[in-house]
């Protein structure tokens, strides 16, 4: 190796240790980047990249940033997912003999920012830690630095509920044991963009014993120690605002497993991922930021225990009733800053004297929300009343101690009232007194000399001087003032009694800021101590600020208080689906009931396209989990059981880029609810099947609904295009027919939006595709082949030969016979039981033509039976051609060029 300069040879010391993060070397007033570091630094910082030399042959690759304002830079490097290791000089450059020592002083990740951009308000920022226990048990545990929060639980044996925690924590970085198998953590970085870390030391720390005391478990006490060690050895100081873990247990809370929360849309679009258009955007009302992260918290986890469901809504009862008192307390909620991060901030030591006014403000609403709770005269709010805790002391002493408006720098003075300390008030009169006497002086000056223009002036070189203009020089008595600087128009004096003061100005000033800095650390040494405190505090406030937003939003919108039944029945009056609702507004939507009952477990939903079925699905899981959060719901009249897990297939191709086809998505995603629903869970599946043939979707989706119906006996809603199914409700006693009514009014078809009992009738895809604006000619053209389709099933039909009319594809399994899908295709039609004799079989020619007239984009239809394959090659190229890539999202490009390589196989 080259030999590099001592100061070289150091940092290459310490960057050995932290290779998987940007060392942030301090040099003067720059944080400096060597190397491989400095190449990718000024890429991603679009900062200039130079060189320097470092004793070796070569120069070094080299860019860096200003000390001032390195917290943007060091955000944006954590924004993209990287690490930062900060490196100061810890000894002073002058006491240094030879290369000034220099240390890692923090490592900042994804998971463990304190501050800035990289925190969002009403978002947590956790960081969790995944250990694997002998007989398959995964620990799991995370933890917010920014607001001391930590939980632990252990899952057994299953990895997609490691998976399902991360997704629901929305953890930022994950901690591992470095003997973590490799496709372990390829799984736990398939779905999101997690910053990975390692920490093998699951010893408990001292600073950390009382935290874990509260766990029974050996191995959840050693997941959050895992974790609590990578803290401590990142961020380099005792964490005295972390709170005691608490355990928790999936069971506790209904599960809404990954591909379930996504589908719902509960706290991002599916789309654009944004809060906007989601369940979370509807409800949230917070006035706080800590309001809104637990929210947020509440909808990721719903109570299962219906006591816990019945205290939230009895509060939220309460608030509707009393609107006064509910205002009055929003208003004064606005005023209440983050506590639980100021908290975390002043442990941190990173709080400056403006973050403690916030403190001192946001604490003196507490006894005015008291107050106004007491005034409501109820046990509920005298129960949240009684957990407000005003923490008064920290009031008083910020109060006393710190001025309206101070700086936001905590190094410069103007922080303390006076009057608070005696010391600081001498010298701070010893600097007034001071002034005022360089003031007298100038006036006595002015006297003596006659020089109206003569003024006494500061400034850093110079200290305090006397200024004369060049015309009046004449005036000063010679040998009484020595000559400091000459400016153009004027010259500059100083005399030795003004020297003299000066220095005591001075003097004064610089103590008076030390002491205030010594002051500002003693107060924020005293805060510290009220952190459980505050914490609970703020626990308590977030509480009673999501409970009168939900109350709010009860009131605005109408909703009702739902009534839960241990029968497994849910009726549902004039039902909305709430954000559908939100956004087209209330005069809009159609409202519909929803009934199921032990008669009645699998509701199957046919009805044209766009008419409303997805909607009506979503409809009926989000007032389930509004329910079980505590909120009332989008109904007139609501009865409902308590679920214990929620399963969803619904959605769109958009499973791309996690390299699975959307058909195996589907799959997996029934799987899962068929491997883990129970009789008291909420099946939605939409359109299961129709990601393969017909035949296979339909065979796929007729024997999901048989084992739904006979081994699971959960509340299943089913939508489907495959009109055979209806048939299914001659055999299945608990399976019962919806559809979503339309009509059809000159030629076109019209939405009603409304739930009615039975099959639908008719499919209206073609009458979709015209509303959609394709082009007249090839809509024509359909209706064209539409009609051929069902001339020839027809005639098929009447030469015996096998046809769509038949009810379901399969004869239904019963006991031994195993009337199979094979067979139910080869032979005689073994369950031709459709309700009505002639529609079924209308309906299953519509709905095939529909789904052939779509394929007639691409190829040849099968009563057209020219399709050579240089045609359909030939239309794959005329529809590439006719598409506008400019104008298409990546995914929507991927979905064509899917879809068309689909077509050119098939
Ligand atoms: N109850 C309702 N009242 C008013 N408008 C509704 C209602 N339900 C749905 N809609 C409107 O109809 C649109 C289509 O609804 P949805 O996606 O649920 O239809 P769908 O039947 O599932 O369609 P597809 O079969 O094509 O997936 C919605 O975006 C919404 O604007």
């Amino acid at each position: 190796m080259a030999a590099y300069t001592p100061m070289m040879m150091q940092y290459l010391q310490i960057k050995a240790d932290y290779q998987d993060a940007f060392l942030f070397f301090r040099l003067g007033d720059f944080y400096e980047m060597f190397f491989e570091d400095a190449i990718k630094a000024s890429q991603e910082l679009e900062i200039t990249l130079t060189s320097r030399d470092g004793g070796g042959t070569e120069r070094i690759p080299m860019c860096g940033v200003p000390y001032h304002s390195a917290q943007g830079y060091i955000e944006q490097l954590i924004q993209k997912g990287y690490k930062v290791a900060i490196c100061e000089q810890t000894e002073d450059p002058k006491a240094a003999k030879g290369v000034v020592r220099r240390e890692v002083v923090q490592l900042i990740t994804p998971g463990t920012v304190m501050e800035g951009r990289g925190l969002n308000d009403k978002e947590n920022n956790f960081i969790a830690s995944v250990s694997a226990f002998k007989g398959g048990t995964y620990g799991f545990a995370c933890s917010d630095l920014s607001t001391g929060e930590s939980r632990v639980t252990l899952l057994a044996g299953n990895f997609d509920d490691v998976l399902n925690e991360l997704s629901l924590s929305g953890s930022k970085e994950v901690v591992l044991d470095s003997s973590t198998p490799d496709e372990l953590q390829k799984k736990l970085t398939e779905r999101s963009v997690l910053a990975i870390s390692y920490e093998d030391n699951t010893e408990v720390n001292e600073a950390y014993t009382n935290l874990l005391e509260g766990l029974d478990e050996e191995a959840a006490k050693l997941s959050a120690a895992r974790l609590f060690n990578y803290l401590h050895r990142t961020q380099k100081r005792n964490l005295d605002h972390l709170q005691p873990v608490t355990f928790y247990e999936i069971q506790q809370f209904m599960k809404i497993d990954f591909f379930s929360k996504r589908n719902l849309e509960l706290t991002e679009t599916i789309r654009s991922t944004a809060k906007k258009g989601s369940l979370l955007w509807l409800l949230d009302e917070t006035k706080t930021a800590m309001g809104g992260r637990m929210l947020k918290q509440w909808i990721n986890r719903p109570l299962i225990n219906v006591q816990g469901i019945r205290q939230r809504q009895e509060v939220v009862e309460l608030f509707i009733s009393h609107f006064f008192e509910r205002h009055e307390i929003r208003e004064k909620l606005k005023e209440v800053y983050d506590l639980e991060r100021l908290a975390g901030r002043v442990a941190f030591g990173n709080v400056n004297a403006r973050d403690l006014v916030q403190l001192k403000k946001s604490l003196m609403q507490v006894p005015v929300l008291k107050e106004t709770l007491n005034s409501i005269e109820a046990e509920a709010a005298a129960r949240l009343a009684e957990k407000l805790d005003p923490c008064e002391e920290v009031t008083d002493l910020l109060e006393q101690a710190l001025v309206e408006s101070p700086p936001i720098s905590v190094k410069e003075g103007n922080i303390i009232r006076d009057g608070y300390d005696g010391q600081l008030d001498q010298y701070r009169d010893a600097s007034r007194n001071g002034k005022t006497w360089i003031a007298s002086l100038e006036r006595q000056e002015r006297e003596k000399t006659g020089i109206k223009s003569l003024k006494i002036g500061y400034n850093r070189v110079f200290g305090y001087y006397i200024e004369v203009t060049k015309a009046n020089l004449h005036l000063l008595q010679e040998g009484q003032y020595e000559r400091k600087q000459t400016l153009s128009n004027a010259e500059r004096f100083i005399t030795p009694e003004l020297k003299e003061k000066e220095d005591l100005i001075l003097q004064a000033e610089e103590k008076i800021v030390e002491l205030e800095y010594e002051i500002f650390v003693n107060i924020r040494e005293t805060v510290k101590e009220f952190i459980p405190r505050l914490q609970a505090l703020s626990k308590a406030v977030s509480e009673l600020d999501v409970l009168t937003s939900f109350a709010e939003l009860s009131e605005q919108r109408h909703y009702v208080k739902p009534a839960f039944t241990e029968e497994r029945k849910i009726l549902l009056k004039d039902g909305r689906h709430p954000v559908v609702e939100k956004v087209m507004s209330a005069q809009e939507y159609v409202p519909n009931d929803c009934y199921m009952d032990s008669e009645r477990e699998l509701l199957l939903i046919t009805g044209p396209n766009m008419s409303g079925k997805s909607t009506y699905m979503r409809q009926i899981a989000l007032t389930a989990i509004m329910a079980q959060i505590g909120c009332f719901v989008p109904a007139s009249e609501a009865v409902l059981p308590v679920f214990d897990q929620v399963f969803t297939r619904i959605g769109a191709a958009d499973d791309l880029i996690s390299g699975q086809s959307t058909f195996m998505v589907e799959m997996l995603e029934a799987n899962n609810a068929i491997a883990n629903a129970t009789e008291s869970s909420l099946i939605l599946f939409d359109e299961i099947g129709r990601g393969t043939s017909t035949y296979d979707g339909m065979a796929l989706a007729q024997a999901i609904i048989e084992y739904i119906h006979d081994k699971i006996g959960a509340k299943t809603l089913f939508s489907t295009h495959y009109h055979e199914l209806t048939a299914l409700d001659q055999e299945l006693g608990k399976l019962k027919n919806i559809h979503v009514s339309a009509i059809e009014q000159n030629g076109k078809v019209v939405f009603l939006h409304k739930i009615k009992e039975g099959a639908a009738d008719k499919s209206y895809g073609i009458h979709v595709a015209q509303l959609a604006e394709l082009p007249a000619e090839l809509i024509g053209r359909a209706a064209e082949i539409l009609e051929a389709l069902e001339n020839k099933d027809k005639t098929d039909t009447a030469s015996g030969m096998p046809s769509s009319q038949m009810a379901s594809l399969g004869g239904r399994r019963t006991g031994g016979q195993a009337g199979s899908f094979k067979e139910g295709l080869a032979g005689p039609v073994s369950m031709p039981t459709p309700v009505k004799e002639v529609e079924p079989l209308l309906q299953q020619t519509v709905e095939k033509s529909e789904e052939e007239a779509q394929l007639s984009f691409f190829e040849e239809v099968p009563s057209v039976k020219s399709s050579s394959a240089s045609k359909k090659e030939k239309r794959v190229l005329d529809k590439l051609n006719e598409l506008d890539i400019l104008d298409m999202t990546p995914l929507q490009a991927m979905n064509m060029l899917y879809e068309l390589q689909r077509k050119l196989r098939n």
